[in-house]
């Protein structure tokens, strides 16, 4: 039950705040005054606004002209309200809901706290019959999801259905949070599994809202130090109610009560006492309305109908996280996604504001143009241009779906758009600007919810099942099968009412619950009247009876007495006439009596048609009351199944969580498989490469062993060579000396000096030359012996002359012979020497290219030392995995046998 609607558009106000220098800004890009803000680079770009709140305003100036009439007075009233605020990061959202305790300015939130609960006190105050609560929830939207802030530790905070536990009473352990997803009903959008808290007190009010909106997620961007990194949503929930008897009553007393003040100055002090303590109960009042002419029965009736008033309305104050640009800010990471998210869900609110603009400016012009009647305009904000229903995204993100009565519904809305003046930021706040233009044009219907009470809605239902059943009278006697009887026996009255009255039996044309009452009705006085005619008939019968034997009598008496003739005749035709007029009577009297009892034959079967169609009614109505019980028992089932829904649902998150927990965990056995059959190839190569490289290092080795035992082999020929080159060179030198010694010998012999021998200890080699040497030496010996003197005079003549140079000559041919030979041995020895330099040098080459090839192998046998330490590397990795995927060294090692049965046979890599 709700009052009419009331169209209102949403308030919107925007605040400026100042400049900061820790963010480099410079200077303002705005002109600002009162109701406006424009451009300074580009004049022609102003916008208007109800009002605009320069950077020296404080939040409550804006709070008192923006907030408390519009929307919290109204909230304490009964109706919905809303207050957000909207703006880009770090332009002061935050800082005009929540305040700033350092700056000593209180936000919008804690002002609103404070006059609400004051309202309430004010109104408990004057209907002391009334019984307001407050109720608490937190809650965050963060990357699209929803989290609420009263779940989870602490807080000292109670919840709702517990009104009487003490704020610091410790709290039972707290039951795992259930899924929260936001539904609706009649009276708006919920959060279905979000806690709510009673509060008794603003202080117990805003503690709650404040412990608990801390620990939403907040973070240091580039643009702000403390960036909310969610939407905060904090709802207030007011339930007033009374009894609307009470608060009749009470007018009443507050009535009797103004009598009595202007009477008081007769009244005694008694009759004061009186009247001042008589708070006239329900039951007083209605004995009182018993006694002014209500039977006892009325009075019981609304005793017992005693009505409670409920209204329950919502406030709403949510500080919004802040557009960002990722350039600006500085996000990465964690910081980026989240970003991402906050300006998804701020564009489909720009959506949602925008098509709602649109439809209220498309009302609007209807309206205008009278192309829409008045009474349309505000109650469909839903229809579009063409007066069809346009779509509006609420559900695309989840702050456009909670806000979705706060935006172009049941609620009265305001909304604080902050900019910052600074030029660098001056193409954010024109969109801020932009946003809060068309938001002003968004028509909301709010109204005061009332929700009937238990007793009112039993009440309502029974008139509802009345109304049905008469509506199921109606329907059933207007197709019954049996009209067709009905309408012969009205036909049947009708001609006899022709016949008697000249009409008036045609009412019964059109069957129904009445007429056939009126038909009743109507035959009973039909009856009572065709009885009452026989009653005079019959008695005027009667009359005529008396006067004709009185007039048979007279006639006798005038027959025995001589009378007239003409008075005979008339006296005879008197008679006939009353023959006549008597047969006449009797003949209607027994018309009437057969037409009485055809109408008392249809009346009784009429009778019988409603007994019958009674009858037909109680079972109906059973039905009915079989169909409600079976109804009430549906409805049980459907809230059991949903509750049995919800837990199912919850279930179904958590196997839902095991399942992927299990998958992730199936995935890595999945990945451990794999990489056990990653391990087995890798083995399997591993092997191969290790047999191919103990192949090679075995020919290497071989090779390596032959080629030392080659190079051992050409080294010792080598050294052997060297030797003889050696033994050859000593060889010349000593017959070069020797031939040099044999020719300064002969040389001193020709000249005649003594011979003198250097080294008589110089081992002589060649036999001949020291064999000539010592003919020689013998000779001098012999010469200087004989003719010690004759050496000088030996060249100045004489025989002695001619033997000595016999002598010489023999000497000197034997020195050409023994010339001759050496010459022949030295080439001789050359070209021996030549050979075997040869040989060596072709020795040398092919050891180089041997130790080329050695070295060769060598590079080989690096290379697959390399590879199979990668292998090795990669194999440990490999088996780290397989121990991260939770494989036991058992299965482990099977596998690895398994591999090793399965391993193929052996390709050697290298063939000899
Ligand atoms: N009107 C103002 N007067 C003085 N300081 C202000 C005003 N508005 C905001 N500030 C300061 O600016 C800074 C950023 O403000 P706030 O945190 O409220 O921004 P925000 O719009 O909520 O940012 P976000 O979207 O990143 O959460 C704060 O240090 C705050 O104290």
């Amino acid at each position: 039950m709700t009052s009419s609607p009331t169209a209102s558009s949403i308030e919107v106000a925007i605040r400026v705040r100042p400049l900061r220098a820790e963010l480099h800004e410079s200077r303002p890009a705005w002109q600002i005054d009162a109701t406006s803000l424009t451009e300074l680079a580009q004049p022609d770009n102003a916008f208007t606004f109800d009002r605009v709140y320069d950077t020296g305003s404080s939040t409550a100036e804006i709070y008192k002209n923006n907030v408390r009439d519009t929307i919290v007075a109204r909230v304490a009233q009964g109706y919905n309200g809303t207050i957000f605020a909207y703006g880009q990061t770090g332009s002061g959202k935050s800082f005009t809901m929540f305040g700033d305790t350092s700056a000593r300015s209180p936000g919008l939130i804690r002002l609103a706290v404070h006059d609400l609960f004051k309202a309430l006190a004010m109104e408990q105050q004057r209907k002391p019959y009334m019984h307001a609560e407050v109720f608490v929830s937190v809650l965050e939207i963060y990357n699209e999801q929803l989290r609420d802030l009263l779940q989870g530790d602490g807080g000292g905070v109670r919840a709702s259905g517990s009104p009487n536990m003490a704020a610091a009473s410790p709290l039972v352990a707290s039951p795992p949070p259930l899924p929260l997803s936001i539904r609706e009903n009649e009276h708006g959008v919920y959060v279905h599994n979000a806690r709510r808290v009673q509060v008794a007190s603003e202080e117990e009010c805003a503690n709650v809202i404040y412990t608990r909106a801390a620990s939403r997620v907040s973070a240091a961007t580039m643009m702000n130090e403390h960036s909310s990194r969610s939407h905060c949503v904090i709802r207030l929930l007011v339930e007033r109610s009374y009894y609307l008897e009470d608060a009749v009553s009470d007018a009443d007393n507050a009535e009797e009560e103004e009598e009595e003040d202007d009477e008081t100055t007769t009244q005694t002090d008694g009759d004061d006492e009186d009247g001042g303590g008589s708070r006239a109960s329900l039951s007083q009042a209605a004995q009182g309305e018993g006694k002014h002419g209500l039977s006892a029965d009325a009075a019981k009736k609304r005793e017992s109908a005693k009505n409670k008033k409920k209204f329950i309305s919502t406030l709403n104050m949510v500080d919004l996280a802040g557009s960002e640009r990722v350039a600006k800010t500085g996000a990465t990471g964690l910081r980026m996604i989240e970003g991402g998210h906050i300006n998804k869900s701020l564009t489909t609110l720009t959506t949602v504001i925008n098509r709602l603009a649109s439809e209220s400016t498309g009302q609007q012009q209807h309206t205008a143009s009278g192309a829409m009647p008045p009474g349309r305009a505000g109650a469909s904000s839903n229809s579009n241009n063409n007066g069809g229903t346009a779509f509006i995204p609420y559900r695309d993100s989840r702050l456009t779906h909670l806000l979705k009565t706060s935006l172009g519904g049941n609620s009265f809305t305001a909304v604080l758009c902050c900019i910052t003046p600074a030029v660098e930021s001056a193409n954010e706040s024109r969109s801020t600007l932009q946003f809060a233009s068309r938001a002003k044009r968004v028509k909301n219907k709010a109204h005061v919810n009332e929700v009937a009470n238990a007793q009112t809605r039993v009440r309502e239902l029974e008139a509802a099942l009345r109304n049905t059943k008469k509506l199921l009278v109606a329907q059933t006697l207007y197709l019954w099968s049996k009209q067709l009887r009905i309408r012969r026996y009205e036909e049947q009255l009708a001609s006899a009412a022709v016949a008697d009255s000249g009409g008036g039996i045609g009412l019964f044309a059109q069957p129904s619950a009445a007429h056939l009452m009126n038909q009743q009705q109507q035959q009973q006085m039909i009856i009572a009247q065709l009885n009452a005619q026989n009653d005079a008939l019959r008695e005027e019968a009667g009359t005529l009876r008396v006067q004709l034997e009185k007039a048979m009598a007279d006639g006798g008496q005038k027959g025995s007495m001589p009378s007239s003739a003409s008075e005979s005749a008339a006296a005879v035709a008197e008679l006939a006439s009353l023959r006549r007029s008597l047969q006449y009577t009797q003949d209607m009297l027994k018309e009437r009596e057969t037409a009485v009892q055809a109408a008392q034959a249809s009346l009784d079967e009429l009778d019988g048609l409603c007994r019958e169609l009674e009858g037909e009614n109680k079972s109906q109505a059973e039905q009915i009351k079989a169909l409600t019980r079976r109804t009430n028992e549906a409805d049980e089932l459907i809230t059991a199944v949903e509750e049995e829904h919800n837990s199912l649902q919850h279930e179904i998150g958590l196997l839902r969580a095991q399942l992927q927990q299990s998958q992730a965990r199936l995935l890595e056995k999945h990945r451990g498989d794999d990489y056990l059959a990653e391990l087995t190839k890798l083995h399997v190569e591993h092997q191969n490469l290790l047999y191919s490289y103990s192949q090679l290092k075995e020919k290497a080795d071989r090779d390596k062993a032959e080629l030392m035992q080659r190079l051992h082999r050409l080294t010792e020929k080598n050294n052997s060579l060297e030797d003889d080159v050696d033994e050859a060179k000593d060889e010349t030198q000593l017959r070069n000396s020797f031939l040099w010694r044999l020719l300064s010998a002969a040389a001193q012999v020709t000249q005649g000096k003594p011979l003198t021998i250097k080294d008589p200890s110089a081992a002589v080699r060649d036999a001949q030359v020291a064999e000539a040497v010592r003919a020689l030496t013998s000779f001098a010996v012999l010469s200087a012996r004989t003719n010690p003197h004759n050496t000088a005079s030996a060249s100045s003549g004489g025989s002695g002359g001619d033997v000595s140079n016999e002598n010489v000559w023999q000497l000197q041919g034997r020195i050409r012979g023994l010339e001759e030979q050496l010459i022949a041995k030295d080439a001789q020895r050359d070209v021996i020497i030549d050979a075997k330099l040869k040989r060596i040098q072709g020795l040398v080459l092919r050891l180089h290219a041997v130790n080329v090839a050695l070295v060769e192998e060598m590079r080989h046998c690096f290379h697959d030392n390399e590879q199979l330490f990668d292998i090795a590397m990669r194999s440990s990795k490999t088996q780290k995995k397989v121990e991260k995927a939770g494989l036991t060294q058992r299965s482990f090692e099977s596998a690895l046998d398994r591999a090793r049965f399965t391993q193929p046979p052996h390709k050697p890599l290298y063939h000899n």
